[in-house]
């Protein structure tokens, strides 16, 4: 959920603009919740009161439940200062599309700081989160934050609508510093509000038991509870003794016992003895290195060891792999099998996890036959389904799959709005064109729930970015091609930060093995494939000459290219964008 401050100083007019802020943006029908800073013990309750009688008798919290409001009285533990996150955390799966939150000047969000030069320096002037000024006239700073007057409240709503990645519903205020593309966005302007629009949902974690942890992410750092080894063990079979018994020309030596894993050799060989040990045994008091088998002589009940040995060869000393307090995994990373491994070596039985993206997918057009079915004239299979659910499911999202819906405006709207309300996130595919029968992107356009249509790609330059009921919409072009494509781009890394998994190293510059022609203006896709080069170092070229991103080399690609947007020709050795492609 997007979160913007109103900050400044006592007095300088943050809940007068906050309240004319949220009154535009609520009759433009976002759903607009608001955090105020207290002063400690502030009272809302009153004497007498049955709320407050039950308070008073120890019930903490009480909830105040009517059929049209609610309220929620509950003692908090005494801190300098509450907890901001954690009150946005509670604020849970409310249906909110935007924060708006006054005070809270130390915590890390957009800020929009209230100016009253008679009161003081600005207090934000060095924060990196300082969005914009609002002060008696707009200020004009040569280059700092964007200015406004402090009572143009449609400017500022603008302005968080832009930051907060939310529909505009209206053109033009503040100091016009806003202009909109005209056209097909680029792709880097795209991202950009893409990936602000994304950030990670701050949800509770879950704990999970190892083995349904694959495929999670990691909700916060985990640090080594132990050490391991434990203590020193061999790391070879062999014999066991103390450097200092052994000498510089090696000796004989009687055998005081074994060491086995899992059945150490207990008490200290004495000056003249050594101890059969195995891998992975604890080494004896006393000793502090092992003879591998190979290197000794055994002679009856004696055994030769060879000298000139040093403390601690073939050992594994105490904490060598990994010390308490050492940092296993840290928030963020995907868990598969070799975070399972590491977690169960120091006994980890739980994790802590975070929740699951519920993502809703529906695919229209009436053309569309799910497999299975014969096919009439015209007709085609639903491979977009197939492949999004397929690729969401990699992704560990909880897909609710909505199924095929005709090109039908009414029972789209219908079906978006039900699913709307079980899901997080919601994926859309067809009808974003400008045909007669293309209705997803003329009922988003109609309800003004498009932040952006069209970005200058090849293929699907029709991607639509929306907010349907608070939720985030990516409309993408039917064509399966176009699917496949900005799957991998940009909504599949857009779910994974969503989800607060760790950005990953997919993604790097790579030499064409081959001349590409395309058209200056827009990004072109193509599938590719990994090769050596000239002299084996990694390299690419294009799966086909003809399709630069159909399903047919889509499914032999290795990678995908992002040949750029400014040029009209890739020569042979030119280092392009390219994302690995999962199996
Ligand atoms: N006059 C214009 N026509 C088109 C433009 C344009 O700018 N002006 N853009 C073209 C581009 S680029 C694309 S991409 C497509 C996108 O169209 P839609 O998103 O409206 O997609 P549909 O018309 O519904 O389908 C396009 C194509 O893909 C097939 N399809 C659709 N869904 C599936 C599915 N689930 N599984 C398999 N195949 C699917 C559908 O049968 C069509 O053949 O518009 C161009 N037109
Ligand atoms: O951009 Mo469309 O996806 O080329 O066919």
């Amino acid at each position: 959920m997007p979160v913007v401050a109103f900050v400044g100083r006592s007095g300088a007019g943050k809940t007068t603009l906050l309240c004319a802020v949220v009154r535009i943006l609520a009759a433009q029908g976002i759903r607009v919740a608001a955090i105020k800073h207290a002063h400690k013990g502030f009272e809302i309750d009153y004497p007498g009161k049955d709320s407050m009688r039950l308070r008073e008798a120890g019930a903490n919290p009480v909830l105040l439940l009517s059929p049209m409001r609610r309220a929620w009285l509950e003692e908090v533990a005494p801190a300098a200062e509450p907890d901001l996150w954690e009150a946005v955390a509670s604020l849970g799966r409310s249906p909110i599309d935007l924060l708006l939150v006054e005070g809270f000047r130390a915590e890390g969000m957009p800020k929009i700081e209230l100016y009253d030069p008679s009161l003081g320096q600005l207090l934000c002037e060095r924060d990196p989160d300082l969005l914009a000024v609002a002060s008696e006239g707009a200020l004009s700073p040569p280059d700092g934050p964007v200015s406004f007057d402090r009572n143009d409240a449609e400017g500022v709503a603008l302005l968080i609508l832009q930051a907060a990645g939310l529909a505009p519903r209206s053109q033009g205020g503040g100091n016009g510093s806003f202009p909109r593309a005209r056209g097909p966005l680029p792709l880097q302007e795209a991202r950009r509000i893409l990936w602000e629009a994304m950030t990670p949902e701050r949800m509770a974690a879950e704990e999970v038991g190892l083995s349904q942890s694959v495929g999670r992410i990691l909700a916060t750092d985990l640090a080594s509870p132990v050490d391991l080894p434990s203590a020193p063990t061999a790391a070879m079979d062999g014999y066991a003794v103390s450097a200092a018994h052994l000498g510089e020309q090696g000796r004989e030596f009687s055998l005081a016992g074994t060491s086995a894993a899992g059945a150490p050799f207990l008490g200290s060989p004495s000056e003249g003895s050594c101890v059969r040990i195995f891998t992975g045994a604890l080494l004896p008091e006393g000793t502090d290195l092992v003879i591998p088998q190979e290197e000794v002589v055994l002679q009856g009940e004696k055994v030769l060891l060879p000298g000139g040995r040093c403390v601690g060869e073939n050992v594994r000393l105490k904490a060598e792999s990994l010390a308490q307090g050492q940092e296993l995994l840290s928030a963020g990373t995907r868990i598969g099998p070799r975070m399972l491994a590491l977690l169960s070596a120091v006994g980890r039985e739980k994790l802590p996890v975070r929740p699951r993206l519920r993502v809703g997918l529906l695919c229209t057009g009436k053309e569309l036959r799910p497999l299975g079915k014969p096919l009439g004239p015209g007709e085609v299979y639903d491979s977009n389904r197939v492949f999004l659910s397929a690729a969401l499911a990699e992704l560990g999202v909880d897909l609710i799959d909505a199924g095929i819906v005709d090109d039908d405006p009414e029972l789209l709207e219908e079906k978006l709005d039900r699913l709307a309300e079980k899901v997080d996130l919601l994926v859309t595919t067809g009808g974003v064109s400008v045909g007669e029968g293309d209705y997803v992107g003329k009922l988003l356009a109609q309800r003004n729930a498009i932040v952006f249509r069209q970005i200058a790609v090849k293929p699907g330059r029709p991607f639509l970015f929306a907010r349907w009921r608070g939720r985030p919409l990516f409309g993408l072009p039917g064509t399966p091609a176009a699917v496949f494509v900005l799957f991998y781009d940009l909504v599949g890394p857009l779910l994974r930060r969503r989800m607060g998994e760790s950005p990953s190293r997919e993604r790097m510059r790579l030499p064409a093995l081959s001349r590409m022609q395309k058209r200056a203006g827009r990004t072109e896709y193509r599938a590719c494939r990994l090769v050596a080069g000239p002299r084996g170092e990694p390299a690419f070229h294009p799966v086909s000459r003809t399709d630069g991103a159909g399903l047919l080399p889509s499914a032999s690609a290795d990678l995908l290219a992002l040949l750029p947007e400014e040029s009209e020709c890739i020569e042979v050795g030119e280092r392009v964008e390219v994302i690995f492609l999962p199996r």
